[in-house]
């Protein structure tokens, strides 16, 4: 089974391939991309453990000559540090203008090396091979790019689009399970932002998604990918409507520094980051306890935590205030109205306080 998706924008168009079993026509699906024979594949230890000798032959096959550079596992790569040491790899395997730099990975390996592959001499072609739920169904797409700064996430970066996303269902299936459950946060977030059918198959089919079926996966996958697409095509640079993209994140993200984005898997701080604001429109009058119910008792059945810790809260507020949404110093975020619908809007710190604490 494979699924194509595209991505609409201009000349920097692409597309979304899904499928099980694709790493190994990964370099045959690039040949129509006029590459440059020698490529460099940003990865870790561990996925590279598990499907660097499948890409290897295959990119091979294809007449490429492919360099592995091997990034710290974790949130931990997502730094300058690491970037440097990548455009060394960069320049020792003679990356010119025209060749790929590829991640083979989570959205941590997409985020770092998209990074540098925007950066390099300029820019040079990027190629996503994600291999975790959550960069398969958000991370690889829409071109946002960037390491951490260690007082915020995300901080350093550019939007930066692949010329391809190759995602192999495959791969999923040695997934540890946490990481199974840190990316379906962000696939309940699509149902919550854009989808109420689709938080409701959520509902029926999670635990074919927890298991590992394949048929559940597939339609997550391209599902999560068709949304993300619709929404990046519309707005790249996020002058509005991509913000929705940000449900959960603005409280998830300030959880992730301060606990030295560490503590938490990506996924697991935007599930709590999700009810902390799902309780703020609440709060508000603008949405219900019943549907804040539902969305709290789906992340649960998906093992994700919902109550945030216990945070001290100047260095909170702090991290609050390096949200990129924030307008002159004007917090925002995203709520919910209902299923399926959210707005982004102005929030005081008050409200925020109210509801973490
Ligand atoms: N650019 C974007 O639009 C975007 C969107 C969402 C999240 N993100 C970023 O993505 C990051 C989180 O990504 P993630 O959740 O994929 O985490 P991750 O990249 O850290 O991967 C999670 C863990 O799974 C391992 N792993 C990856 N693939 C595997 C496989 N197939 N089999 C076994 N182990 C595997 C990794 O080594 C790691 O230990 C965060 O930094 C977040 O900010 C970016
Ligand atoms: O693609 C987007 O736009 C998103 O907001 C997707 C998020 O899931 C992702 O975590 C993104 O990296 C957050 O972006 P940031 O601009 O808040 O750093
Ligand atoms: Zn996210």
């Amino acid at each position: 089974m494979a699924g194509e998706l595209k991505v609409d924008l201009g000349e920097r168009s692409y597309k979304i391939i899904c499928g099980s079993g694709l790493l190994k026509q990964t370099g045959s699906l690039l040949k129509n991309l006029d590459l440059a024979a020698p490529c460099l594949v940003v990865s870790n230890a561990i996925v590279a453990g598990h499907y660097w000798p499948t890409l290897e032959q295959s990119l091979k096959a294809a007449g490429f000559q492919p360099h592995l550079a091997l990034v710290p596992d974790g949130e931990e790569a997502k730094t300058l540090k690491v970037a440097a040491e990548l455009y060394d790899a960069a320049l020792a395997a003679g990356i010119e203008r025209g060749a790929a730099i590829m991640a083979l990975g989570g959205g941590v390996v997409g985020d770092v090396a998209g990074f540098v592959a925007a950066t390099w001499l300029r820019g040079v072609p990027f190629i996503q091979i994600p291999t975790t739920i959550l960069a398969q169904v958000d991370a690889s797409v829409g071109g946002k790019v960037a390491v951490n700064h260690p007082r915020g996430k995300n901080l350093i970066g550019a939007f930066y689009q692949p010329a391809a996303v190759i995602a192999d269902l495959a791969t999923l299936a040695t997934l540890p399970p946490r990481e199974v459950r840190a990316g379906l946060a962000e696939v309940i977030k699509y149902g919550v932002i854009m989808d109420a059918g689709f938080f409701a198959y959520l509902e029926d089919h999670l635990e074919g998604a927890l298991n590992g079926e394949e048929g559940v996966l597939e339609t997550i996958v391209l599902r999560s990918c068709a949304l993300k697409a619709e929404i990046v095509s519309r707005d790249e640079r996020e002058s509005g409507l991509r913000a929705i993209l940000n449900f959960g994140h603005t409280i998830g993200h300030a959880v992730e520094a301060v606990t030295g984005f560490a503590a938490y898997r990506h996924g697991e701080a935007v599930a709590m980051g999700m009810v902390a604001a799902a309780r703020l429109a609440v709060r508000r009058g603008m949405f219900s306890e019943e549907e804040t119910n539902r969305l709290v008792r789906l992340l649960q059945r998906a093992g994700l935590p919902v109550d945030l810790p216990a945070v001290e809260p100047a260095a909170f507020q702090a991290a609050l205030g390096h949200d990129k949404k924030v307008r002159q110093g004007q917090l925002r975020m995203v709520l919910p109205e209902r299923l399926g619908r959210v707005q982004v809007t102005p929030v005081s710190l008050e409200e925020i306080m109210a509801v973490i604490c």
